[in-house]
């Protein structure tokens, strides 16, 4: 079974409140997300392998250590995910980016794909499938699917909120996934919304509301 990390440095949880706030409006909401995905994919390059390398300092030549040739891609749900790439590329600016266009269904809560474009390279890469709401699950779990039909096996999942539904839902189709989160809530309300949740991230994001 994939494991569940709740990446719960004070940071991240004082900036999750302001996010949160109904009060905050799209400019300091999205400098927000910007800030949490940063401080999150700390946390999620946490085991990434190193090797031992030399390099000349102005003074001698010390045994130091580099990230193993380790290949990312970063992989946002469209739109909402696009709000935590650059976050991410701050610390990883080497990281592919594909983007994979869901949207979910008003009605029957059932994702609907529309876009989907990757790196060429993409089976060869760890990816960080982003997406700041996981609550059915259902958007997660099609583009986790879109991803393993071509080839790509090492993926973690990044979401800042979580419904307990939701992360039930991905462990049960794809139990070798991660997934790291900042907070898991109560319980999704009869429109598919998490309680408390936030709102809708993508309006919020952009202002599309
Ligand atoms: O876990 P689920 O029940 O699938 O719900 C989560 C999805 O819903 C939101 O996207 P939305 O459909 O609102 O699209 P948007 O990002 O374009 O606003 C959110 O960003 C997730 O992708
Ligand atoms: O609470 C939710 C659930 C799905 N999508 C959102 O943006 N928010
Ligand atoms: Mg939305």
């Amino acid at each position: 079974m994939g494991k569940v990390y709740i990446t719960d440095h004070p940071l991240i949880q004082h900036k999750l409140t302001y996010i949160r706030d109904e009060a905050t409006k799209t400019k300091d909401f999205r400098d927000l997300v910007d800030e949490v995905a940063t401080l999150m994919a700390y946390e999620i390059t946490r085991d990434l392998p190193l090797e031992n390398i030399q390099v000349r300092t102005p003074v001698a030549t010390a045994d130091s250590r580099i990230i193993s040739g380790r290949m990312l891609g970063l992989i946002p749900i469209l739109r909402a995910g696009l709000g935590m790439v650059d976050g991410i590329l701050k610390l990883i600016p080497a990281a592919k980016v594909g983007h994979i266009g869901l949207y979910r269904d008003p009605n029957t809560l059932q994702p609907v794909e529309y876009y989907v474009k990757l790196p060429t390279d993409v089976q060869e890469r760890l990816l960080i499938v982003i997406d700041p709401m996981l609550a059915t699950g259902g958007s997660a779990n099609m583009a986790i699917e879109a991803l393993k039909k071509r080839g790509c096996t090492q993926i973690k999942l990044m979401c800042l909120i979580a419904a307990p539904e939701g992360i039930q839902a991905v462990q049960q189709e794809h139990p070798d996934i991660d997934i790291y989160v900042a907070a898991i809530d109560d319980y999704l309300n009869d429109h598919g919304y998490i309680v408390p949740g936030l709102g809708d991230a993508g309006d919020r994001l952009f202002g599309t509301k």
